[in-house]
């Protein structure tokens, strides 16, 4: 099962744009004037004269200005094609020659060395040599898995909660007709983020996956043109037990430094005695034929930062990296609105995206996500990134969730801001949205779209079980820590005074492209953590073997 993207979303100019109504449009209470208007058009949407607050014959240039710069088709299959085709370092060459060798991997890196965009081109090659539908593609959190359109580690081994010992997990799986299914299954399996997946439970799949593999003949009862392999694996089976993970392919990328998993209890006796980190798990190196540190870095390109980032990621800062972030970056005046806040806390970000919502004072229009399908799978889409209601207005700063068209970076993590909102004239919008209406963005590069409903599936082979339809933004005045592990973003603001445990500040400082987007405030020294288990741990790879 994974999550699919089919989206639909369009690029303005992809459309031919003419008058032809009159609509009902947003009220801003900032706004000088009248915030309805006549508009027409020929093409699929109908323009109201709303624009930064300004209406009428004034906003006319709407129309030009809108389709100005929004000349890209943003194929599905060109936005995932393009990221796949960037060239190979060398270090990538040899993970691929490994993995197309049936090899186990495991592929770490810091932030920003590409781990994600070189999964995917990775994901293509496991379902060339295995076949689709026996490539599971899986992260520890519902972001990450959005991300890899993929679904969460729990979900694939059918276990919705890992706090249990390993017999019960076991059954627990057993029962799940469809996870039971997925692990006879499943001959190559992905794991992203691995460092919030705990070294217990990483034990328990290995144990699971040995014994489910071994004691059950695949009941698969699709009779397709892999039957003969599958008969195969059959055979195979028997040894399966005494094979690290039943003998399927493990791909696992993380880095351990970045955000560890969140334990249940983290004050209980019994998680003091739990193996935190999954390198921790016994089963860790008999799991993998390949460990591998990617040591070139892509989101940033200044050596000086990227150096403040590799200390930072050890938890240590030198005194001149301390004296660069301090009079670069930290700042007490209150930041620009139009760069996006990181804070430690859920509870932050809610409050801070609330208040600047409706501190604008314009018309909110409301987008519930249409949830279709059958449970448990509809509850699963929940702990995606997908909101489950958006609220937006004109001037909303909001965050695009998904990759719209690579080469022009309206990709996933891309901000801007609601300039206009315009009616479709199809019925596209009407079962989110009462208003009918759709956002246009103006992206930070000066891109206008047009944002369409998008849809998140969860999948297995060609089956859909369940689909979120949604608009694919969030507000983006703030983000949590947690929440933007893996994203990229050109501007960043981030209250660090409430950052608690080890790999939050790298996490957040890591997030951008250069010093000149970072802001700071509530930074201290005393913040910057690393846990001792994870330097002991990479000491193993040779870029960080003092010589
Ligand atoms: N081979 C490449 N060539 C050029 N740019 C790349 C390449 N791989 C990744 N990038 C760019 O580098 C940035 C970071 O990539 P990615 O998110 O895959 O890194 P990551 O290692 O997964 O980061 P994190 O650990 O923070 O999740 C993205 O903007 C991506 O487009």
């Amino acid at each position: 099962m994974k999550f699919v993207s089919s989206s639909v979303v369009r690029s303005f100019f992809h459309r031919a744009v003419a008058v032809t109504s009159t609509i009902a449009t947003p009220t801003c209470r900032n706004c000088s004037s009248s915030s309805s208007s006549t508009t027409t058009t020929k093409g699929k949407y109908s323009h109201h004269s709303i624009k930064n607050g300004k209406s009428g014959d004034e906003n006319k240039p709407s129309n030009t200005r809108a389709t100005r710069g929004r000349r890209f088709p943003p194929k599905q299959k060109k936005r995932a094609d393009d990221e796949v085709a960037l060239p190979l370092t060398e270090q990538q060459s040899q993970i691929l020659s490994a993995v197309s060798d049936g090899h186990s991997v495991f592929i770490t890196g810091s932030a920003g060395t590409g781990k994600t965009v070189f999964l995917k081109r990775i994901i293509k090659l496991l379902a060339r040599i295995h076949g689709p539908k026996h490539v599971f593609v899986t992260a520890s959190t519902g972001v990450a898995a959005c991300a890899l359109n993929g679904q969460t580690i729990h979900s694939f081994a059918g276990i919705d909660f890992t706090a249990a010992d390993r017999e019960t997990l076991l059954l627990k799986a057993l029962a799940n007709r469809r996870a039971f299914k997925r692990w006879n299954k499943v001959r190559a399996l992905v794991i992203d983020e691995v460092s919030m997946v705990d070294g217990e439970f990483f034990d328990n799949l290995d144990f699971i996956a040995r014994e489910l593999r071994s004691q059950h003949k695949d009941q698969d009862q699709d009779q397709d043109q892999d039957q003969d392999q599958d008969q195969d694996q059959d055979q195979d089976q028997d040894q399966d037990q005494d094979q690290a993970w039943g003998g399927i392919q493990l791909i696992v990328t993380g880095d351990f430094f970045q955000l560890p998993p969140i334990l249940d209890h983290p004050h209980s006796s019994a998680s003091a005695s739990r193996k935190e980190f999954t390198f921790e798990a016994d089963c860790w190196n008999a799991s993998f034929h390949l460990q591998i540190e990617l040591t070139r870095i892509f989101r940033q390109s200044d050596s000086q930062f990227i150096e403040l980032l590799q200390g930072i990621r050890r938890g240590c800062i030198n005194p001149e990296h301390l004296q660069l972030l301090l009079n670069h970056c930290c700042t007490e005046t209150e930041p620009d609105p139009s760069v996006t806040r990181l804070y430690p806390r859920n509870q932050d970000v809610k409050r801070v995206n609330e208040e600047r919502l409706r501190s604008l004072g314009c018309e909110i229009i409301s987008y519930t996500a249409l949830d279709s399908g059958q449970q448990p799978w509809k509850n699963q889409l929940k702990r995606g990134i997908a909101p489950e209601v958006l609220e937006l207005c004109l001037g909303a700063r909001v965050l695009l969730i998904k990759n719209i068209n690579v080469f022009r970076r309206l990709v996933n993590g891309a901000t801007g801001t609601v300039t206009a909102f315009v009616k479709p004239q199809d019925s596209t919008v009407m079962d989110i949205s009462s208003s009918g209406l759709l956002p246009i963005v103006q992206f930070d590069s000066g891109l206008e779209v047009v944002i369409e409903p998008d849809t998140w599936d969860l999948t297995e082979g060609e089956l859909v079980f369940a689909t979120r339809k949604q608009l694919p933004l969030i507000l983006a005045w703030a983000l949590s820590i947690h929440k933007c592990q893996g994203m990229t973003l050109n501007s960043l603001h981030t209250d660090l005074s409430r950052a608690f445990g080890c790999g939050m500040v790298y996490v957040a400082l890591s997030r951008v492209r250069s010093l000149d987007g970072l802001h700071l405030s509530g930074f201290s020294p005393s913040k910057i953590k690393a846990h001792p288990k994870v330097l002991q741990f990479y000491q193993r790879f040779p870029c960080n073997q003092t010589p």
